[in-house]
């Protein structure tokens, strides 16, 4: 049977082809079932490195570069390009099949030629080598090629790597990627090699082949896609921008399609890894595999925000066509589905006390009353991170609760006082009927405990760093503990509203069952690196006893360093971004694909007004000016799960980021100073990591500390 694969840099070629010129591929390709070599058209070339490939004719400018191996009846789609770089890349091309992982490789051999024959003849250099800690013997074990190890032995930078990222073959810059971003070779094996061959024998019955490239095609997950028939290829084209529907990575596709876990399971990894999207296959598979009689909405897919959840919602309709199937699967956010559990108990309406500068009046008003000495930021503090996070409900537990995590020591006397103020406090929202959304999810989470019945059969968690205990408390009441019950995407890198937690102690033990991502999607090779410093290599706890940090972390995009940008005042901040953004516009850059990321709102709406009077169509997030599909302004906690071509991040300064108002006074909490400067930071890096291939940051005046070197 006739075996089509797609190479995803083909999707990402014609996704950037114009509309005529996709219907023509679309013609060529559409009817590869009756089609062998022959009737396809496809050229050979003169002299090439490798005669099994060749190019066939898209339109007058455009060519295919299709991969013909010699069985005569499988073919690979490759790339589509310009005339003459289509015919530059077949002509100097070649396919191998990688020693270690047996899947398809594609090599410029003459630009690797050419390299090689420069290290021979360049003087020996004094500077230390990229992988002298890393012997031939291992090199080899982990596919790289014996005639390689001369151009990789003379590697003293990982710049001088990242400049051979485009000719040398795919996997092998994978594992040279990965040492140089200090992984062990261990680490790289089980990651970039193993993982292909455990895909091996399945992909390899599934797809008996003669011929020695067509068996590597199905080896070579993650690169290559192989379709089921005409149908399919029409369903891959129609959404080329969705290239994480079918192009997934072994490593994130042995997470979400692992056939059973025994309990809770987790997916970490730094901004971009794809957790998301392994969240959503992993929801694929769950709702796939559900006896027959399973009712809709057995499975729960949910994340912190309200828009996060909407973001799911419109990823699980562009990889779930069947609306049947779709139909077993529940998007809502945590808060809206407590709000929920405890609206139908109580059979109306809840009110929601959800402003902050209210809550903390109030804890004042209480202070006061009570004669305490407590700040109100202390005091709500006290009952968010140790009264509700340990589900406290009398004095006595209150009295004997551990308070790791927060920073002054409280003697019994001074228990019993804030105690008190807790009563006061939750007693004053009883009378008022209201709730804070805490609350509710505690509320929800008793409502569940003694039931037997469970709403849910599987719950997929994304973000799962931002969640509070009392959250987690109720997605834990949500599912009966066992198989598959908890899958926990997350990465505490990115914690921005201070709530850490112990899984363990919450009852989530997903030791033995926790994977970590490390090959970013989204972001470039030079944005990222430049990220990653803001956190000045800071480890992290990793939500279940242990410590989490970026090593091996790494892109697989290059592009330019990030623009920072000074100015001498907020005028000139605002004026220059303005005309910053109007040249990414003019060069071509749809205005919804631009993202613009304040520490607060008013300065948002400052740049908005700029931005409007400079003719330009906005959105400002978190405003009734959402419509439409101008450039996205929005607060950093707003940017969280968003991604933009080109990102600005304005109004970097001193004491707004980190945002004073947002920090407990050292001398109230040391500690949670700390953390609260942490949370910060985290937010900078997530703002810095929305964007794809542009990054600016800006400030006027002092400068953020966190931008010092
Ligand atoms: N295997 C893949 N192939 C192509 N693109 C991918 C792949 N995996 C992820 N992506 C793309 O990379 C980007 C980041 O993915 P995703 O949002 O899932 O990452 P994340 O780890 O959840 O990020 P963050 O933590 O920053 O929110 C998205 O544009 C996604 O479509």
């Amino acid at each position: 049977m006739a075996t089509l694969g797609i190479h995803k840099d083909f999707l990402l070629e014609f996704a950037k082809l114009e509309k005529p010129v996709q219907k023509r591929v679309h013609e060529i390709f559409g009817k590869f079932r009756e089609h062998r070599h022959a009737g396809l058209h496809l050229e050979k070339l003169e002299n090439p490195r490798d005669s099994r490939i060749r190019t066939i004719r898209v339109s007058k400018f455009m060519r295919g570069v299709v991969l013909a191996p010699d069985s005569g009846d499988s073919f690979l789609l490759l790339k589509v390009m310009a005339h003459d770089d289509a015919i530059a890349w077949a002509l100097s091309h070649r396919a191998t099949v990688n020693s270690a992982t047996q899947g398809i490789e594609l090599r410029n051999d003459i630009a690797l030629e050419q390299a090689t024959a420069d290290v021979h003849d360049a003087p020996a250099a004094t500077e230390s080598r990229l992988f002298t800690d890393v012997a031939d013997k291992e090199l080899t074990r982990l596919g790289i090629d014996p005639d390689l190890l001369p151009l990789v032995r003379n590697l003293s930078t990982e710049a001088q790597l990242d400049a051979l990222r485009k000719i040398l073959p795919e996997q092998q810059y994978d594992v040279l990627a990965g040492l140089a971003a200090g992984l062990t070779p261990e680490d790289v094996w089980r990651e970039s090699v193993a993982v292909h061959a455990e895909r091996t024998a399945a992909e390899v019955r599934q797809t008996p082949a003669d011929d020695e490239l067509t068996a590597a095609m199905a080896r070579s997950q993650g690169r290559i896609a192989l379709l089921s028939g005409p149908e399919e290829l029409l369903d891959v084209l129609s959404r080329p921008f969705d290239a994480w529907r079918v192009f997934l990575h072994p490593s994130q596709r042995r997470i979400a399609y692992h056939p059973s876990y025994k309990g809770p399971a987790r997916v970490t990894g730094g901004p971009g890894t794809g957790k998301t999207v392994v969240a959503l296959h992993r929801a694929l598979h769950l709702a796939q595999q559900l006896p027959d009689d399973a009712p809709d909405e057995s499975v729960l897919l949910t994340t912190f925000t309200r828009n996060l959840a909407a973001d799911l919602r419109h990823g699980l309709e562009l990889l779930i066509p069947d609306e049947a199937l779709r139909a077993k699967i529940r998007v809502v956010n945590v808060d809206a589905l407590a709000n929920q559990l405890v609206r139908e108990d109580r059979g109306g309406p809840l009110t929601i006390l959800t402003s902050q500068k209210e809550i903390h009046s109030r804890w004042n008003a209480l202070a006061r009353k009570l004669g305490l000495d407590y700040s109100d930021v202390f005091l709500d503090q006290e009952w968010r991170q140790v009264v509700l996070a340990q589900d406290l409900r009398s004095p006595e537990t209150y009295l004997k609760a551990s308070r790791s995590g927060r920073g002054t020591a409280l003697s019994p006397l001074r228990r019993a006082q804030v105690w008190r103020a807790v009563e006061g406090f939750t007693r004053e929202l009883r009378q008022a009927g209201e709730w804070t959304f805490l609350q509710v999810c505690a509320e929800a989470a008793r409502l569940l405990e003694p039931r037997t019945d469970r709403p849910f059969r599987h719950v997929v968690i994304d973000e799962a760093q931002d969640l509070h205990p009392t959250q987690w408390r109720l997605l834990r009441a949500l599912v009966a503990p066992g198989p598959d019950d908890l899958f926990i995407a997350g990465d505490t890198h990115q914690r921005i509203y201070g709530n850490k937690v112990s899984l363990r102690s919450l009852g989530v033990n997903v030791s033995g069952r926790s994977h970590r991502l490390r090959i970013n999607y989204r972001t470039t090779h030079e944005i990222l690196q430049w990220s990653a410093s803001l956190l000045g290599g800071e480890r992290l706890d990793d939500m279940d006893g242990g410590s989490e940090s970026l090593t091996g972390y790494r892109s697989v995009l290059n592009g330019g360093h990030p623009e920072l940008r000074a100015s001498t005042d907020k005028a000139e901040e605002i004026a220059d971004l303005t005309a910053r953004i109007a040249q990414w516009v003019n060069d071509g850059v749809e205005p919804s694909e631009i993202g613009v990321a304040v520490r607060y709102l008013q300065l948002g709406k400052e740049i908005a007004h700029a931005l409007v009077q400079a003719d330009l169509h906005v959105r400002l997030l978190g405003t009734a000016q959402t419509a439409g599909d101008g450039i996205c302004i929005g607060t950093m906690h707003r940017m969280k799960g968003l991604e933009f071509r080109c990102v600005a991040v304005a109004g970097v300064i001193d004491s707004v980021v980190p945002l004073a108002s947002a920090l407990t006074p050292a001398e109230v909490d040391a500690q949670q100073h700390r953390e609260d400067m942490l949370g910060e930071l985290s937010l900078l890096f997530v703002a810095c990591t929305r964007a794809r291939e542009v990054l600016r940051v800006s400030w006027h005046g002092v400068p953020s500390p966190f931008l010092a070197p």
